[in-house]
């Protein structure tokens, strides 16, 4: 089973890439007892529609294009669920435990996600109602598969 975090647009090397590729790296390595095979991040460009309901019909059909039949969806969105982590875990736990074979995060562009990605969705899952920039809300999902990783495994970096 692999997590894919996919994103619209481009993160430049510096401070907020250093800070993901160190959560990936951290949740790549505790997800491997798990068996998680891959902690992926993808992306997609940006569309350069006129429309932006154009624009989030065009990157969701690229978002979704790539998408397994069977993969689960979580679209990242102000409008969605807020979680506790450990609850967050639980679903993620179970989807594995089905059988899925890939757990999808998609974080959308400025405009924010299509509306058939977020009909495909399987959760929509807020960080606050706030509106963050994507390049953070990068680091809060790696770091949110990372903390329910280290959940689901006992290890004490979550503590209630
Ligand atoms: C700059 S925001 C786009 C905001 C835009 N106003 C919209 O219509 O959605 C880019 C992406 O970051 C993610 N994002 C921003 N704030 C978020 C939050 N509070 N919770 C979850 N995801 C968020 C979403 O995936 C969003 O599509």
């Amino acid at each position: 089973m692999r997590y894919v975090i996919a994103a619209v647009g481009r993160m430049k090397s510096g401070p907020e890439r250093e800070l993901l590729d160190r959560y990936l790296d951290r949740a790549r390595k505790t997800g491997r007892a798990l068996g998680v095979t891959a902690v992926d991040v993808t992306e997609t460009v940006e569309s350069r529609a006129q429309r932006a309901e154009d624009r989030k019909a065009e990157e969701a059909q690229i978002l979704l294009s790539g998408l397994h039949p069977r993969a689960r969806l979580i679209a990242l969105d102000e409008t969605g669920k807020t979680m506790a982590s450990p609850a967050f875990a639980e679903v993620l736990r179970g989807w594995m435990d089905e059988g899925c074979p890939e757990i999808v995060l998609a974080i959308g562009g400025a405009d924010g996600h299509g509306s058939d990605l977020l009909a495909r969705a399987d959760l929509k899952l807020a960080f606050g109602a706030m509106t963050w920039p994507h390049q953070i809300v990068r680091i809060l999902v790696a770091e949110q598969v990372y903390r329910a990783l280290t959940i689901q495994s006992g290890h004490p970096y979550h503590r209630v």
